[in-house]
């Protein structure tokens, strides 16, 4: 993925390489500007004293220049990230744990960003002072320049010979910090309980474990690391030497002129520092982009995509359940043979694990591959496109999500809707009505309300979201008898709803409401 995104940022990374050489050339040239600057003022030539302030400002300005756009590479990098992660369908999201997304985003950027782009950067970098140390040494004898060019090469062998091995232990590091993520997640969440048993020094010991382990591979790609540098460094010492031997010999043969000896050290000091760095740079980029790899990995097994705008579709009659089965391995579910109105009203009841849950998650397509048919309307509901099928069903969850935004905008989903009618969804789940304007925010994950409050926010977000059908799952089983009663009528009381709702505790009360009530068994 970071190879596509380079390629697709080609042009701006082209003008970072530029800028990088003026970069380089600046830094040189920075020298000649201070002198510059100082004999103007010794001269007392004001003129002179300007064009050298602004030709230093200038090659500062570049600079700055290039470390906006650098910075602009991870950004487009977390961006594409993301879109792929939005596009994933409900299977594909869930055959990893949430947490690895996490993880992509925080610990892989960081990686990437340190260990990648910098070095990519870095790199062009010493490409370019790579550039002018052989012209300089080219100018003394191409024989100079010849053998360097020679050595420089043999280095290049050295990472080759690592490379395996370091991509294996920058993915393994990635991995131990995935692991890392989803046991602080899963962990520090359970400080509440932990605290009741008195055993939250579960935390510490689960958490260190786990941090040994990030320790572990660390370490031994840190030796990785070492071994290469310390390899490519050594060969470039030899280097040095054996230039400044050859430069001596050809100054005995009378090829050089003896001045060459003072300054031919720095030159191939040089030459091979910023071959090495070079190699080095390259080297760690290209083992960092083999952690984008699982990525890839990622995005090629998605199949489906949310367009929202697709193609219109409408319930018009019914929906019919014929023979449905379902398998988790070895778990089969049958599902009963259902039929569900258009602006019925519906309740499902049964055992708890008797499949209630897997058929709404089949019905409202999280889950594919059953058997038998749900027909819509005489469709199989597969056939549909699912971003329009999904605009007419809305799902309430057994587990409520209520996100740290205001409670319009919990209930509303940034989407527009008239303030009467998001006043009317309050009124009717019994939420506070001095909230509806408020700014205050819910907390993450709802940490400011209630169990029932959360779950009337989340009621209400289907409520004033669902065009034609609603779907609950046990979605009033933290309130009270009264307020559940209460916000199951005014649900049921919808003329223009289809409601298909699962629940532990019918309300015999309310069986009046519903049009018929299922059994799983
Ligand atoms: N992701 C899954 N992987 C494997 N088995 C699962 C999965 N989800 C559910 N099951 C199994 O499928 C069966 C039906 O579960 P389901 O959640 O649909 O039941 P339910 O009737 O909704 O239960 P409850 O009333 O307790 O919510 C159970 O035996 C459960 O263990």
């Amino acid at each position: 993925m970071l190879k596509k995104i380079i390629k697709k940022y080609w042009k701006e990374n082209s003008l970072a390489l530029v800028l990088t050489s003026i970069e380089s050339g600046g830094i040189i040239l920075s020298t000649v500007y201070l002198a510059m600057i100082m004999n103007s003022l010794i001269d007392r030539n004001q003129s002179e004293f300007i064009h050298a302030f602004i030709l230093s400002l200038s090659a500062w300005g570049i600079a700055l220049l290039f470390g906006f756009i650098k910075q602009q590479q991870i950004i487009a990098l977390r961006r594409e990230i993301v879109n792929r992660i939005v596009k994933s369908s409900y299977k594909k999201f869930h055959t990893r744990n949430p947490n690895e997304y996490i993880s992509w985003l925080t610990n892989d950027m960081n990686i990437i960003e340190e260990q990648g782009f910098g070095n990519f950067y870095g790199g062009m970098s010493s490409v370019t002072l790579l550039i002018f140390s052989s012209i300089a040494i080219f100018n003394f004898h191409w024989i100079l320049l010849l053998i360097s060019i020679v050595i420089a090469l043999i280095m290049f062998v050295i990472p080759k010979c690592f490379k395996q091995r370091l991509d294996k232990k920058n993915i393994q590091v990635s991995k131990t910090l995935e692991d890392y993520i989803s046991k602080v997640d899963e962990w520090i969440k359970g400080f509440d309980l932990l605290l009741s048993y008195n055993k939250t020094s579960m935390i510490m010991k689960k958490l260190n474990a786990v941090n040994q382990s990030v320790k572990k591979e660390k370490i031994s790609l840190q030796n990785e690391k070492a071994i290469i540098n310390v390899l490519i460094r050594g060969v470039s010492v030899i280097a040095q030497y054996s230039i400044i031997l050859v430069t001596g010999i050809m100054i005995l043969l009378g090829e050089l002129r003896a001045g060459v000896i003072f300054a031919i050290g720095d030159l191939t000091g040089n030459f091979f520092g910023n071959t090495s760095f070079f190699i080095e740079q390259i080297t760690l980029f290209s083992s960092a982009v083999t952690i984008t790899d699982k990525m890839d990995d990622f995005v090629k097994r998605l199949d489906e995509h949310h367009d929202v705008n697709q193609s219109p579709y409408a319930f018009s009659k019914e929906l019919n359940v014929c023979n449905v089965c379902y398998s988790y391995g070895e778990n089969r579910i049958t599902i009963p043979n259902m039929t569900f109105r258009k602006k019925g009203k519906y309740a499902i009841i049964g055992k708890s694990g008797t499949g209630k849950s897997t058929f709404l998650n089949i019905l409202v397509r999280n889950l594919s591959g059953y058997e038998g048919k749900i027909m819509i309307d005489n469709r199989e509901i597969s056939e549909i496109n699912i971003a329009a099928y999904r605009n007419h069903m809305v799902y309430v969850p057994q587990r409520n999500y209520v996100f740290d935004m205001t409670l319009k905008d919990n209930l509303t989903l940034e989407d527009d809707f008239s303030d009467s009618r998001v006043k009317e969804i309050v009124e009717k789940m019994d939420l506070n009505q001095q909230y509806i304007n408020s700014e205050n925010k819910l907390g993450t994950l709802g940490s400011h309300l209630s169990g029932g409050q959360a779950q009337r926010v989340e009621l209400g977000r289907g409520l004033l979201h669902a065009k034609d059908i609603l779907v609950i799952d046990e979605g009033t089983s933290s309130l009270d008898a009264k307020t559940s009663y209460l916000v199951e009528k005014n649900i049921l009381s919808d003329e223009d709803l289809t409601v298909i709702f699962v629940t532990h505790h019918l309300n015999t009360e309310l069986q009046q409401y519903f049009d018929k009530i299922y059994s799983f068994s």
